[in-house]
C-alpha cells in the first residue's frame, strides 16, 4: 500500500553541549551528519518498515553555524521510494532559544535501501506525494537520483532521460 511523506515524518531536536563543538564554539559537521544520518534513517525506516542502510548522501553546505547551547533541529521524511531505494530530504535548523531566534542551517538528501532478513536489498512501499511541495520533491527525485547513480558509477549518462531533457529545456 503507497504511503504518504507525511507518514515518515521525524523530527529530532538536539541541544548542542561542549563535547560537540569546535575551537570556535560551533557545532562540529560531524556530529551533525550523524544526527541527520538516525534522523533520515528512521523516517525511512517509517516508510519501509524495514531495517535500512544510507546508501548516498548528497553534497552538503552548511550555511550558518549552530551555537553553542542553541537547539538543532532536524527534519526529515521521505520524497520518493524508487524500488529498495528512498530518498529522504532533511531541513536543518538552529535555534536560540533565549534570544528566541531561529536560523537555516542547511538541507540534504540522503539515500537508503530497505534490506529483508537476509540483508539483501527488499522493495518499499510507494511514496503517492499529497501536498504541492511533495509534488516538487517528489518529481525532483527522479534526476538527483540519476545524478547521484552516475557520480556512483551506476548509470550510464546516456540512460539518464529526465535529466537529459532538463539540460535540453535550457
Ligand atoms: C562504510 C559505511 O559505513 S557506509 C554507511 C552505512 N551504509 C552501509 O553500510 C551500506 C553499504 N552498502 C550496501 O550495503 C550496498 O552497497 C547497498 C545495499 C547500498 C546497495 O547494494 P547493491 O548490491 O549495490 O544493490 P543494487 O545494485 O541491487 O542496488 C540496490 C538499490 O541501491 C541503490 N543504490 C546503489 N548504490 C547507490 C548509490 N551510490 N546512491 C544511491 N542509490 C544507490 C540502487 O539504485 C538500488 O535502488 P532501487 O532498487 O530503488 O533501484
Amino acid at each position: 500500500m503507497a504511503k504518504k511523506p507525511a507518514d515518515s515524518l521525524v523530527i529530532m531536536t538536539e541541544l548542542v553541549l561542549p563535547n560537540d563543538t569546535n575551537v570556535f564554539g560551533n557545532l562540529m559537521g560531524g556530529r551533525l551528519m550523524y544526527w541527520m544520518d538516525i534522523a533520515a534513517a528512521l523516517a525511512a525506516q517509517k516508510h519501509s518498515n524495514a531495517p535500512v542502510v544510507t546508501a548516498s548522501v548528497d553534497n552538503l553546505s552548511f550555511m550558518n553555524s549552530i551555537k553553542l547551547g542553541n537547539a538543532v533541529h532536524i527534519e526529515a521524511r521521505v520524497t520518493r521510494a524508487f524500488n529498495t531505494s528512498m530518498e529522504v530530504y532533511l531541513n536543518v535548523w538552529g535555534e536560540d532559544l533565549v534570544a528566541q531566534n531561529k536560523y537555516q542551517s542547511n538541507t540534504a538528501y540522503y539515500t537508503f535501501v530497505a534490506l529483508d532478513e537476509a540483508g539483501k536489498p527488499k522493495a518499499a512501499a510507494d511514496l503517492k506525494p499529497e501536498t504541492e511541495e511533495d509534488m516538487e520533491l517528489f518529481n525532483g527525485a527522479l534526476r538527483r537520483r540519476q545524478v547521484r547513480l552516475i557520480l556512483g558509477g551506476k548509470m550510464k549518462p546516456g540512460d539518464a532521460k529526465e535529466l537529459k531533457a532538463l539540460f535540453e529545456k535550457g
